[in-house]
């Protein structure tokens, strides 16, 4: 019986839902600041600083992101940074960065964060300029693996970019900033402050949109993984009139394959676009990315 239970109480873990017993049987743990030890910063957004943190009784380490009221009053993204708490602590997958818990006082709020050890992925790309085909795989199927558990809560993202996806210590990407998330279906409008390189075309005509908006998202990261550049990197007036066509051309050094995947992710129509599950099943991340199976076959 006890490993029953314990296999019961790894499988409900797995299965990321919020109804596990830690949940259950305590009501969400109150935090104060004076729970954590700060360590050094480890970066800093629009809206706050994010620094190493250490439970002192625990000793667990953490991300401490520190959210000043009046900036975000003053930004008016109250609503999103709720969002955001509301969302993230609700999603437990290996690729969705967790939000453990929050608190604040009367300046601040504190989201408390997984530590990711290998910190922003837009670094990583800047620094190697673009990823090999094998990495940029890897990549491509843990962010298929992680947008698949979020859709099937109805979370949609909308916000997939290299800035918004860190690296945990053994390579593992880890989505986050949940700011831009929302259930679906969903036309929200909120004035879009950033890159415009990576909206689908329905967002652009703030038409009803899905899911699918980040499969197409999922295309515009393959591409600057494979490319550097993003696909549809212009002026302010050109990219979203090449976004809405879907005009972009892909380098001669991108292989036929990963060149396949791309066109069935940059498709204007959201129905038309490849699922997740393709996604994961398609030649060029199953020819990098389900090293048993090609193994197995090899050696029979
Ligand atoms: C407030 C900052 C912010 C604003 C907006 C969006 C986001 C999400 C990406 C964030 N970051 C955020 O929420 N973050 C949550 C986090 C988090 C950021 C983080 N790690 C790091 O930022 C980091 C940076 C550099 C690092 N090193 C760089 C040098 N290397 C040699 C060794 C490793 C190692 C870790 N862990 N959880």
């Amino acid at each position: 019986s006890l490993l029953r239970n314990s296999a019961v109480e790894l499988s409900r873990r797995s299965e990321g839902t919020a109804n596990d017993e830690q949940t259950q049987s305590q009501p969400q743990k109150q935090f104060h600041l004076g729970q954590f030890e700060i360590g050094r910063p480890l970066g800093k957004g629009k809206f706050g600083r994010v620094y190493l943190a250490r439970e002192r009784k625990s000793g667990f380490v953490c991300a401490l992101k520190v959210l000043y009221k009046n900036e975000i009053k003053k930004g008016g993204v109250e609503k999103q940074v709720q969002r955001e708490i509301e969302i993230q602590s609700n999603l437990r997958h290996p690729n969705v960065l967790r939000l453990y818990g929050h608190f604040h006082d009367s300046k601040r709020i504190f989201l408390i964060l997984e530590f990711a050890g290998k910190g922003e992925l837009y670094k990583h790309l800047q620094k190697e300029q673009r990823f090999p085909e094998w990495k940029a795989a890897s990549y491509v199927a843990q962010m298929a693996l992680a947008l698949q558990f979020c859709h099937k809560k109805h979370v949609i993202h909308r916000d997939i970019k290299p800035e918004n996806i860190l690296v945990g210590i053994h390579g593992e990407l880890k989505i986050s900033d949940f700011g831009w998330s929302v259930h679906a279906p969903s036309n929200r409008r909120k004035t879009m402050c950033g890159t415009l390189d990576y909206l689908p075309p329905e967002m652009i005509d703030g038409l009803w949109y899905s899911e699918k908006v980040d499969l197409w998202s999922l295309g515009v990261l393959m591409y600057e993984f494979l490319v550097g550049v993003a696909p549809f990197e212009d002026s302010m007036v050109l990219t979203p009139r090449r976004i809405k066509r879907a005009e972009y051309t892909i380098p001669k050094s991108v292989s036929t394959e990963a060149r396949d995947l791309i066109t069935k992710l940059l498709v204007v129509d959201p129905e038309k676009r490849i699922t997740l599950e393709a996604v994961q099943a398609h030649p060029w991340i199953v020819k990098y990315c389900v090293k048993g199976e090609r193994l197995s076959t090899e050696k029979s």
